[in-house]
């Protein structure tokens, strides 16, 4: 199925222009959505979207978060990531207001995340989607959408999430991805002004991936805070103006995804290039200067780190010469978010 995400000429009006639509009556035939922000003003804009401090969170002897520390700015994108097991979906979870905390603060729109009037501000999608099983696409989505005061057209949101076609399917019998965005869909549709998406793109393909990445750009120009974890260090990068990475319960690193790729020293680079697998680098690490490191990073994938200047690229191109090898995709760039993130929390595999 092809995706598309159509842009109405009121999407990412800032709040103060969108037009407030009177709460639909039982049989009030939705119209298309004043784009995905909320129409309501908040009361205490001074407040983050999402402030926690020195959270703590245990399961049993478990201590699943311990000390964390994070702040959503109003309108903005964080990215949680983290390993398997780091904290993440327990830190969403208590800011959702679905777990309580065993210590630390976490303010939620300058409200409990428990206070019941937090609900109709909030959009969550759980991880792994959380529909009931039998309900069908759009019954689901209107259930949902009934409980907002002033929800999106669901009808609308199924078109641009490319449900419509499935829009009678039980639950259950959706693939994930579909599963995924209905999800979605539910976490939008009552035009909220924060949303946390749980792992949002898992089990999609490219096209609903990309699609999921255009709304959450949308949110963010509309004016909606988000808070989303990712296992996808390229979503972290597309979509995030501030990552925080998290590890055992406990922040790493935060800053903007310039920040923490800028964040090793001027003359940290790397040199990429791909040749034949399996190429002997003795004599191409003893002709590079001093400190500077050579692995076959994948196969075939060779990566030289350090200072890389002129003479280090001529250094490599020679010995390729020599060697007979064409080194193609050759380029110089700093570490990627994935080198810092796998440089923080270890390259081995966790449990
Ligand atoms: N309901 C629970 N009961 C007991 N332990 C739990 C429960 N939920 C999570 N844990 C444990 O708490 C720790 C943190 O889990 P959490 O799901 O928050 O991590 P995560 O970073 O979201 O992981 P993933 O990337 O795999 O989703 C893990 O050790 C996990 O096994």
């Amino acid at each position: 199925m092809t995706l598309r995400c159509p842009r109405p000429p009121w999407w990412g009006q800032p709040h103060h222009q969108v037009a407030r639509t009177p709460p639909p009556g039982p049989h009030h035939r939705h119209r298309p959505a004043h784009g995905l922000g909320s129409a309501v003003v908040s009361p205490h804009p001074q407040h983050p979207a999402v402030e926690v401090s020195g959270l703590v969170k245990r399961y049993g002897s478990v201590v699943a978060v311990n000390g964390l520390d994070l702040t959503l700015d109003r309108g903005a994108v964080l990215a949680l990531l983290g390993p398997n097991g780091a904290g993440k979906t327990t830190t969403v979870e208590v800011c959702e207001g679905f777990r309580k905390a065993d210590g630390g603060q976490v303010r939620v729109l300058g409200l409990d995340p428990r206070a019941p009037e937090l609900r109709p501000r909030i959009g969550v999608m759980p991880q792994g989607g959380g529909g009931y099983p039998g309900v069908r696409a759009d019954e689901m989505l209107r259930l949902v959408a009934a409980c907002a005061a002033n929800p999106h057209d669901p009808a609308w949101l199924l078109e641009i999430l490319g449900l419509t076609g499935v829009g009678r399917t039980p639950y259950k019998r959706l693939s994930g991805g579909q599963q995924q965005r209905l999800s979605l869909a539910c976490a939008l549709v009552g035009r909220p002004e924060l949303v946390f998406l749980d792992e949002p793109t898992a089990g999609m393909d490219p096209q609903a991936r990309r699609l999921v990445w255009d709304l959450v750009a949308a949110l963010r120009a509309d004016g909606v805070s988000v808070l989303l974890t990712t296992h996808l260090m390229d979503e972290a990068e597309a979509l995030a103006d501030h990552v925080v990475i998290v590890d055992a319960g406990r922040v790493v690193a935060a800053g903007t995804p310039e920040e923490l790729t800028a964040r090793t020293a001027d003359d940290e680079q790397q040199l990429r290039f791909r040749a034949r697998p399996g190429l002997d680098l003795t004599l191409l690490t003893g002709a590079l200067p001093e400190g500077m490191r050579v692995r076959e990073a994948t196969r075939g994938g060779y990566l030289v780190e350090g200072r890389i200047d002129p003479q280090v690229v001529s250094t490599v191109t020679s010995w390729c010469a020599q060697q007979g090898v064409l080194a193609e995709e050759l380029t110089v760039a700093k570490r990627s978010l994935e080198d810092v993130f796998l440089d923080l929390t270890g390259r081995e595999l966790r449990s």
